[in-house]
């Protein structure tokens, strides 16, 4: 899953990043040995695996985990092309979420691009320039989808009725996100709207504060956001003490929960996400992660496309079954571990071992 770090220019985006970069390079056991300057990869720890995965004997465990992708500041015009804004807006294209950093502490020795504190200012010119790059897509598609309403083809016209509901809506200022897609619609086809991304805002705050700003977590509400606030600059600073020291400071200041653990579990309860385990003994034992509702078929092919492309059936159980049963060879004596189809929709916490032909 890649999320991408969005906000205004000196608002507080590379240092969350640098602590999350941190939190992500001390995760024991991490199979990448390359990661991009400016990718930082965050393990989404699971004690159900955990638990699992110690019971029936895994060599070792990797926990599934986010990308934190670091996106220089958006400006006025970036839609236009302003600031390397085009460039940008490709990158947030590419993402399944953004997290946007907002501005709310007062530090004056901080400049702010437009000389003032402002966190709602700064939210509506990100999303206006979001909006904007959103409305273009929609311009270049409708002509197209138009055609072939006129021609009768069915999904082209609940698509242009949903062009045309979207356009309004964005026009009002309101994201796209605000809009279902009708089922007709093909999602592999049609526009990938950056304003329907699900969107975390990180009220960047001052240091030994904890509260969301009244106005920032009112319009989280109102568009289907999810918000958190943090000091970006203390957990840049807490990230690099060790532990003991962390905590000693947390107290301190007042601060009782990691912000860094809110920013990362806000940013993955956007996705809507389940997550799925393959244990095996002597085996790594792996979690993954599939949009609600998919199905075995598609877990396979998240665990490697080879297995997707052979896959035969599916041996699955829910996860606290297995522990209960104390193995695989006893919960299949208790009929708890099941046979499934491609076709099985995958529940949170299953446990899944695929067959398939080479
Ligand atoms: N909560 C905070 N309180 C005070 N200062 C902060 C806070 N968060 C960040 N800063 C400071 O603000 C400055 C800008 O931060 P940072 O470089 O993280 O911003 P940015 O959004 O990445 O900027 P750019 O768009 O230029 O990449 C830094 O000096 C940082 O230490
Ligand atoms: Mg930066």
């Amino acid at each position: 899953m890649k999320v991408g770090i969005v906000g205004m220019p000196n608002a507080g985006k590379s240092s969350l990043f640098n602590a999350l970069t941190k939190a992500g390079a001390e995760a024991a056991n991490y199979p990448f040995t390359t990661i991009e300057p400016n990718i930082a990869v965050v393990p989404v720890e699971d004690e159900r695996m955990t638990k699992v995965a110690t019971m029936i004997g895994a060599s070792d465990i990797v926990a599934d985990h986010i990308d934190f992708h670091d996106i220089a500041g958006l400006v006025k015009g970036a839609h236009e092309g302003e600031g390397l804004g085009n460039k940008f807006l490709a990158n947030i294209r590419e993402t399944d979420a953004l997290v946007h950093v907002v501005r709310a502490h007062h530090d004056a020795g901080i400049i702010h691009p437009d000389g003032s504190v402002d966190p709602m200012r700064d939210i509506e010119t990100i999303e206006t320039e979001l909006i904007f790059a959103d409305l273009e897509q929609i311009e270049k598609r409708v002509g197209k989808v138009t055609r072939d309403a006129r021609g009768g083809d069915k999904a082209a016209i609940a698509e242009q009725k949903w062009l045309e509901e979207l356009t309004e809506v964005l026009q009002t200022g309101k994201p796209a996100r605000t809009v279902p897609m009708p089922p007709e619609v093909d999602r592999g086809q049609t526009v990938q709207l950056l304003t329907a991304k699900p969107v975390l805002f990180v009220a960047n705050i001052d240091e030994g504060e904890d509260g969301i700003p009244e106005a920032v977590a009112a319009h989280a509400a109102a568009n289907g956001a999810g918000v958190v606030a943090v000091s970006s600059r203390m957990e840049a600073e807490l990230s690099e003490m060790d532990d003991e020291e962390a905590a000693e400071m947390r107290a301190e200041l007042g601060v009782s929960e990691s912000g860094l653990q809110r920013v990362v579990r806000g940013a993955f309860s956007l996705l809507d996400l389940n997550a799925f385990f393959t244990i095996g003994q002597g085996k790594r034992a792996q979690s993954w992660h599939l949009k609600n509702g998919l199905t075995a078929w598609h877990a396979a092919g998240q665990i490697h496309s080879d297995i997707q492309k052979g896959f035969v059936r599916a041996e699955v159980i829910p996860w606290d079954a297995l522990l209960e049963a104390g193995g695989y060879a006893q919960a299949r004596d208790r009929g708890t571990l099941r046979l499934e189809g491609r076709d099985y929709v995958m529940q949170d916490g299953d446990v899944i071992t695929v067959k398939f032909t080479p």
